[in-house]
């Protein structure tokens, strides 16, 4: 049943993503007249989110998931990190049409202004003026404490426009997280096509596409894998993946290789910078490459490899679902498949550690050491996210090693599994 205030009229329907805490969906009802209350009796208004005195506005990228919609909504963050909004608070917006479509959310922002500055709506004017005049939402409170949207089209020179005003609504949170109908479009790529088409949008905008797009296409479609073992280890940063692939490498006289391959290392950190789309494009063709590379040396020895899909897709999904961990898309559900057209690995081994084990191997890597306790909250919760993505992973799932153990002590564990799965080497 559809949630209390989502409709079957396919409302819009929002929910805000507070960094590590839960999502508050809300839902607009009617329009101008009086203040009634269209949720039936009593349901609560989401006002958590505007703070008194201050003001709330919101904005949404329209458009499915695409190049040019992906790099407005980067431009939007960047702009609303600086300048008038250095003050606000900015929390990532989903809008979407009903529980449990389809189509994937548009991404927006939700931005609280505690001082309720006249300033701060004039510069979301003027940014969204200069980026194809999107509507702007205003939240304020009615005479009776109730609380109103205000869509505007802001037009040239100034002038703006009321589209429509409604009132804001609760709705529940619903069944599944509403980014979860976007992952297959925007971030886990389930064909080296899907993934392929999006760096070729990127050609005119980034020109390290381009060479991207002829590695991938000299690569053989298809590849096979040869008669020797494939095994891929997984695991967080920090978990042990190089130290057990260096010394798999030494005691079974594998080929180690990883992804993404050392032929697109220099171009990662462009791709890095880009938006979630982009840069999860480019990492999905780095497997296809090291899919081919894997084909040709298995026909000669055994392979390691130092990531592979489990690493891309449960990173992607791990950052685009916000909040905990039961926001995860379903075990079992599509994302956690793997594409049918990428050379399969015989072995997945999933390393994993403590919190506690991993943060004194990061340490004792020299990486920074303080951070703050929100930011290690929202870690916390983004590697849990990881971790669990990992584990739900299918065909092939990852195994499990609990790496916490001696390098010594670890090395044999991950033998004797290649061993029992892959027979004698
Ligand atoms: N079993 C282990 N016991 C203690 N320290 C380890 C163990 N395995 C790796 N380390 C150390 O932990 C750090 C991270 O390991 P590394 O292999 O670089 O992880 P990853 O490649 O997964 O990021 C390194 O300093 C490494 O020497
Ligand atoms: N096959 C891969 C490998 C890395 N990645 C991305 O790269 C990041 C980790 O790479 P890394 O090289 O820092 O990891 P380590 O092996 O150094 O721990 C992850 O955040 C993933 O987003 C990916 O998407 N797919």
């Amino acid at each position: 049943a559809p949630p209390a205030g989502c409709s079957a009229q396919a409302r819009p329907c929002f929910a805000v993503e507070g960094p590590g805490s839960d999502l508050v969906c809300f839902t607009v009802s009617g329009s101008g007249g009086a203040a009634r209350d269209p949720g039936g009796s009593g349901s609560p208004e989401p006002r958590c989110f505007v703070p008194a005195p201050g003001r709330c506005y919101s904005l949404c990228v329209p458009a499915a998931p695409s190049v040019p919609a992906a790099r407005l909504h980067r431009r939007l963050q960047q702009a609303l990190r600086q300048g008038p909004f250095g003050s606000c608070r900015v929390l990532g917006l989903l809008r979407y049409s009903a529980p449990g479509a389809q189509a994937a959310p548009e991404k927006g922002f939700l931005i609280q202004d505690p001082q309720g500055s006249p300033e701060t709506e004039r510069a979301l004017e003027e940014l969204l003026r200069g980026q194809g005049e999107l509507p702007l939402g205003v939240y304020e409170a009615g005479e009776r404490g109730e609380l109103w949207q205000c869509l505007w089209a802001l037009r040239g020179a100034g002038g703006r426009e009321l589209l429509r005003r409604a009132r804001v609504v609760a709705a529940e949170e619903p069944p599944l997280h509403p980014a979860v109908a976007g992952l297959r479009h925007a971030a886990v790529f389930h064909s080296l096509e899907a993934a392929r088409s999006v760096v070729e949008q990127c050609t005119s905008l980034i020109p390290e596409a381009t060479a991207v797009l002829d590695l991938v296409d000299k690569c053989p479609k298809h590849s096979k894998k040869g008669d020797f073992p494939v095994i891929v280890i997984e695991g967080l940063d920090a978990t042990g993946k190089t130290t057990v692939t260096q010394s798999v490498k030494d005691s079974l006289n594998a080929l180690l290789l990883r992804s993404p391959p050392a032929c697109v290392s220099p171009w990662r950190k462009t791709f890095d910078d880009e938006p979630t789309l982009i840069r999860r494009a480019f990492y999905a063709l780095g497997n296809y490459i090291v899919a081919s590379e894997i084909a040709k040396a298995s026909t000669e020895s055994p392979v390691v490899v130092d990531r592979y899909w489990h690493s891309t897709a449960a990173y992607a999904i791990a950052t685009e679902i916000s909040g905990k961990v039961q926001n995860l898309p379903p075990t079992h559900h599509e994302v956690y498949q793997w594409p049918e057209d990428l050379l399969k690995p015989d072995l997945v081994l999933l390393l994993t550690v403590s919190p506690e084990e991993r943060i004194r191997r990061l340490q004792g890597r020299g990486l920074e050491k303080t951070e703050e306790e929100t930011e290690l909250e929202a870690n916390s919760l983004f590697r849990q996210k990881v971790e669990e993505s990992y584990k739900r992973m299918e065909n092939p799932g990852c195994q499990e090693v609990d790496a916490s153990p001696s390098r010594e002590e670890v090395l044999m564990t991950v033998l004797h599994l290649i061993k029992k799965h892959c027979g004698s080497l």
